[in-house]
């Protein structure tokens, strides 16, 4: 021992003194992976492939991390709706906020997945049988919170009760922006009263009565500053849907080109028609107003 070990101790062979005071016996203490479950999310990724395809793993990987994103992102924008609702708009852009990073995590994750050569993906397709992301209930789910709805997307769910219990209280609840423009309305804005009462499991469809609304809310944003700010916030949650909507085409494209979906859709063409769909079309639609 030299009289410095304790600053200099296995530095020279790389490795970092346990500190004593780090603790080591969890057989009666509340651990990292029990904690966070380890046994049972590591255990879950189980490729079928066989021989096992090198690349199924990333696949599964790919896909699970997402619905682990995924069920944050609605557990956040739920939240946000809730905190609308109940006029804390600070604590619902909070919410907003973060779910915009996750967007942005899960469209950079695509560059992951697009290390998957055509060839490889060809080798394991066949045991997917008809299993497509358009089974995502999670996807569904977030889709139908920011206000497109659609019911018949909850056909593919009949058999899993769980998922269809989910989408029909998604599909039944106010979105977000129902709340948005019912606090609006609130605040004293002029919003139409059908656009309070629609029947909210229907699809949000573009109502040029709102343009005006925001028109004046763009026009002074200063005078505004709180409708302005979740204006730009929502558009910022359609940008960023439709950025991952985007990658996930052009990473469909590489892999199988114009090969039909094991979902039954015709695939590219389909995701394609994806990028036509909009959550806030009037947020959009007051830019061409603006004077200038
Ligand atoms: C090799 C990679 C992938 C390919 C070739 C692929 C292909 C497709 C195709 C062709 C569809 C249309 C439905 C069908 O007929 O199957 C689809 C839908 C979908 N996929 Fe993927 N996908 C891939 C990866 C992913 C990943 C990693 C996710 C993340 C969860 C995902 C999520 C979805 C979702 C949510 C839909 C429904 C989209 C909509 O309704 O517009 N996909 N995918
Ligand atoms: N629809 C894809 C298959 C696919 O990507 C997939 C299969 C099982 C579970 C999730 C999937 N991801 C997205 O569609 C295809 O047509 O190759």
């Amino acid at each position: 021992m030299t009289e410095h070990e304790g600053v200099s101790d296995g530095v020279a062979e790389n490795t970092r003194t346990i500190e004593a005071s780090v603790v080591t016996d969890f057989s009666d203490r509340m651990s990292y992976g029990g904690y966070l479950d380890l046994p049972t999310l590591l255990s879950a990724q189980r490729p079928i492939s066989r021989p096992e395809h090198h690349d199924e793993l990333l696949f599964i990987i790919q896909h699970q991390t997402t619905e682990l994103w995924l069920k944050l992102v609605l557990h956040e924008l739920e939240t946000a709706r809730d905190l609308l609702r109940a006029d804390e708009l600070g604590q619902a852009l909070k919410c907003i906020a973060r779910v915009k990073h996750i967007q942005k995590t899960l469209t950079e994750q695509w560059s992951v997945l697009a290390t998957l050569t055509p060839a490889e993906y060809a080798q394991f397709r066949g045991v997917l049988g008809n299993a497509s992301g358009f089974q995502s209930y999670q996807y569904r789910a977030v889709e139908f919170v920011l206000g497109n709805k659609n019911a018949k997307m909850l056909q593919v769910f009949e058999a899993d009760a769980s998922a269809t219990t989910l989408l029909r209280h998604a599909l039944e609840s106010p979105s977000l922006y129902d709340e948005f423009l019912r606090l609006l309305a609130r605040a004293g804005y002029p919003i139409p009263a059908s656009v309070l009462e629609r029947d909210v499991t229907l699809a949000w469809t573009f109502t040029p009565e709102l343009v005006p609304v925001f028109a004046q809310i763009y026009g002074d944003t200063a005078a505004h500053w709180s409708a302005y700010e979740t204006c730009e916030e929502l558009v910022d949650l359609e940008d960023n849907f439709q950025l991952w909507r985007f990658r996930h085409l052009k990473t469909v494209e590489r892999i199988i080109g114009s090969k039909p979906g094991t979902g039954g859709s015709s695939g590219a063409p389909f995701l394609r028609r994806a990028l036509e769909l909009t959550f806030f079309p009037e947020l959009y639609a007051v830019r061409t107003e603006i004077p200038g």
